[in-house]
């Protein structure tokens, strides 16, 4: 089928529900793009939104009723919480023969509400970019999901999102959703937890000597990243995506198991059951590759935001990474088939978890240090405790004790974000480019 996109461009409409992070992303690309984009946000948000708005070609509208009234294809970019109640309250006013889609982190209650409030005659593409606001799209993955659509609207949504110049997976809503169960949901409870047992020990890792250097960098670098952001959304892909609660779930037990074989002295217990999960994720021969990120103590040593001499750090159990592994082998998931959907942050997280493990000397020293030293047991206990908080909000879909125990923390580090996102973002830069092409 020939389409003149130049022609369509010159007609046809994108509007854009919700003018947060994401979705000025979007608008800002697309009008650059030449297409003509609609926007609003919360009615009382109005002048705000022009303000933002001065200067773009991009349109300030009220309301989602006038950009439903008035737009093609309709993306709604809100709060997961709410979006069933927003789609309710604009869907029906959808433009007869328009196209919705939406760009929440969780794809099943998405498509539900469109199947519950959207007329008929619409139809639906839905997306998700799997990379923050802060995040050059280029090259990142880019999940579309043609749930109900003629060929034509398909062409004309995939031409609308090329100019993101993202990597496009095809999926349907429940491979989304069992894929981003891991690479979203159960690496941001990993750092998550990170962080509430930093503080529960009151602890600022970056001043202590048994965090810094390496692979700690990392570990704080990300956990800060995730604890300056928005709560909203963290708690939205968890508590949504059932795949998401089940692993998560796992990822608990996985890291109380193994703190329980470490302090009952069952050390070879433990070994046995560290290194079969490792044998399962990454093959007999232990070799660093599937996340491509070949990640080395010089590179990440040069982002880190401590004070400490590198030379003062001492052994870490690596009770997070060791559990993650675990987990995966109890899930039966190869997180290298996951690269699909995955997002820098879990990219950075298969590479650590893959640098403990194919580094036969670390992996021991990990061993070593859980089930023979008392001094990270304190560490570890505040981070069994942690990870298993998560995993209760979560499990509960208890939205309000996940926003204040988020805000808690946050607030606890938030004189650190400022520098730890400059480092961060430096660091995922560099490690990016280091990125090689997997097969
Ligand atoms: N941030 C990220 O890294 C990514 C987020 N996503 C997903 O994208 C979606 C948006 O996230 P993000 O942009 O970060 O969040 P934001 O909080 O920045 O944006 C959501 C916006 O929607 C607005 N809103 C709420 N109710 C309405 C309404 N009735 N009509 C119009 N606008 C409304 C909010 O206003 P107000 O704040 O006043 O309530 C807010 O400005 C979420 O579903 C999230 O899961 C996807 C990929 C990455
Ligand atoms: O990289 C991550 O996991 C992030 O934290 C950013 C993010 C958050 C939500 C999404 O739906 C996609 C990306």
């Amino acid at each position: 089928m020939d389409i003149c996109f130049d022609e369509i461009k010159k007609e046809f409409q994108i509007g854009i529900i919700g003018f947060g992070d994401m979705g000025r992303l979007y608008a800002e690309r697309f009008s650059q793009a030449g297409w003509i984009v609609n926007v609003c946000d919360r009615k009382e948000n109005f002048e705000a939104v022009k303000e933002k708005c001065d200067g773009t070609t991009i349109n300030a509208l009220q309301d989602g009723f006038q950009v439903s009234r008035k737009s093609d294809y309709i993306l709604y970019s809100v709060e997961s919480e709410y979006l069933d109640r927003i789609v309710g309250m604009y869907g029906p006013a959808t433009k007869v023969g328009a196209i919705v889609g939406g760009q929440s982190s969780c794809k099943s209650p998405e498509i539900r509400a469109f199947e519950k409030y959207l007329p008929k005659d619409v139809e639906i593409i839905s997306c998700h970019s799997m990379h923050g606001p802060r995040v050059n799209p280029q090259s990142q993955p880019l999940v579309i999901i043609r749930h109900r659509a003629k060929d034509k609207s398909f062409m004309i949504v995939r031409e609308i999102l090329s100019c993101l110049q993202s990597s496009v997976v095809f999926l349907s809503a429940e491979e989304h959703d069992r894929i981003t169960a891991d690479t979203q949901a159960v690496t941001h409870a990993a750092f998550l937890a990170m962080g509430m047992a930093w503080r529960a020990n009151n602890q600022y890792p970056w001043e202590i000597n048994r965090w810094c250097g390496g692979i700690e960098n990392i570990k704080m670098n990300l956990s800060m990243r995730i604890y300056s952001s928005k709560w909203h959304v963290y708690a939205g892909l968890a508590i949504f995506n059932p795949d998401a609660r089940k692993q998560i779930k796992q990822y608990a037990t996985s890291v109380t198991d193994l703190f329980k074989l470490a302090i009952s002295g069952k050390a070879q217990e433990f070994e046995s059951r560290v290194r079969t999960a490792g044998k399962f994720v990454f093959g007999e021969q232990f070799t660093a590759s599937s996340s491509g990120l070949l990640l080395s103590d010089e590179l990440l040593d040069q982002y880190s935001i401590s004070n400490v001499p590198n030379d003062k750090s001492v052994g870490n159990s690596h009770l997070s990474i060791l559990a993650i592994v675990d987990s995966w082998w109890k899930l039966g998931i190869h997180p290298q088939k996951h690269m699909i959907c995955s997002t820098p942050l879990f990219r950075l997280w298969v590479g650590v978890s893959e640098y403990v493990f194919c580094n036969p000397d670390l992996l021991t020293s990990c061993i070593y240090t859980a089930t023979k030293h008392n001094e990270f047991c304190p560490d570890d206990l505040e981070f069994v405790i942690s990870a298993r908080s998560w995993s209760e909000h979560v499990e509960q879909g208890d939205f309000e004790n996940y926003k204040k125990q988020f805000i808690k923390i946050q607030d606890y580090f938030r004189p650190r974000f400022e520098e730890a996102t400059k480092v961060g973002n430096a660091m995922i830069k560099k490690l990016l480019e280091n990125l090689k092409k997997t097969a």
